[in-house]
């Protein structure tokens, strides 16, 4: 069985990684990534600064899934791209991805010029879906601002870009978004990123189970499978073949990494199964996405990716 896949020009022994936000903000968890059997890392949203982020509960674990409203903390820019060109010499075939949510398009420019000014060699994921910033509207849901971003990003930015986006829920939508993304020449999506502004509720406290934003926050787990694939699903189906797919959320066991390569994705992202399980969660869902290809007579993952069939 052969679990290899690339995104862009890098290399991936296997499939699956980490979502940005979870067991990434700190050299420490990124070293655990490093040593698991994850086929690659990406680091915590970064600002140019570093934020502390939302007061605490920001993060709680849920019967299906979770909710966070972490409020983008992080060491900024610089602690992540250090640690990213430092691993880059130990490490060299290992894929690394930035991840990036400025707070203004000037911010993430000055990112940009710093991460293209530098040594850095691995994919830069924009992160255009962070619900978690009072007062901040989801780039993503503004299809201008958006077109906008892009078209200065890619006026600045000549190295491998992708972005993450947010959840879709109408077919238009799905068109609409696919016609601003093929204008770009971009390396990769992300899709999706946490269910924005869900509530959970403890029924015998009768309050939220999260301080920030009065307990509303990104919903993320098995909750939001049948979302995460039909976004995959959708943006395979419109999106120029270029462009390449990570499909995350929702992802708990083998079955569900298969039915996200199913629907097209090339890389597959753990956010909420990682921070409930930690990094053993990597070969175990690799082991069964093994035994289901076994099963099915599949040796490497193009027999499968994006094979989805209707009824
Ligand atoms: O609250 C966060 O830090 C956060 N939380 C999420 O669920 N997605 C994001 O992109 C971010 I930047």
């Amino acid at each position: 069985i052969d679990l290899t896949t690339t995104l862009n020009k890098l290399h991936f022994k296997t499939p699956l990684m980490n979502a940005a936000g979870v067991h990434c903000a700190t050299t420490t968890e990124l070293d655990d990534l490093l040593d698991s059997q994850a086929g690659g890392l990406v680091t915590k949203s970064a600002t140019l600064q570093p934020r502390t982020g939302n007061p605490d509960p920001r993060y709680a674990n849920l019967p299906f899934g979770s909710i966070n409203s972490m409020g983008l903390p992080n060491q900024g820019l610089d602690y992540y791209l250090n640690y990213a060109n430092a691993t880059a010499l130990t490490h060299p075939d290992f894929p690394i991805l930035l991840s990036l949510a400025g707070q203004s398009l000037a911010e993430n420019l000055q990112m940009l010029e710093r991460i293209q000014a530098s040594a850095f060699s691995g994919l830069t994921e924009l992160n255009l879906s962070c619900p978690n910033v009072p007062g901040k509207p989801q780039i993503g849901y503004d299809f201008d601002q958006m077109k906008t971003i892009l078209t200065a990003v890619f006026q600045t930015f000549n190295q491998p870009l992708g972005i993450k986006l947010p959840p879709y829920f109408d077919l238009a939508q799905f068109d609409l978004v696919a016609d601003i993304l093929n204008q770009f020449p971009l390396a990769f999506i992300n899709t999706i990123n946490s269910v924005g502004n869900g509530l959970f509720i403890n029924l015998e406290t009768e309050t939220t189970v999260i301080k920030p934003k009065g307990g509303f926050g990104g919903i993320g787990g098995s909750y939001v499978k049948p979302v995460a694939l039909a976004n995959v699903r959708a943006f395979r189906q419109r999106l120029n073949p270029a462009i390449q797919i990570i499909g995350t959320g929702g992802v708990v066991s083998g079955g569900d990494l298969f039915e996200l390569i199913l629907c097209g994705a090339d890389v597959v992202q753990i956010g909420t199964t990682l921070a409930q399980e930690g990094t053993p969660a990597f070969g175990r869902i690799l082991t069964e996405l093994e035994r289901i290809m076994a099963q099915k007579g599949y040796a490497t993952l193009a027999d499968f990716r994006g094979n989805l069939k209707t009824l």
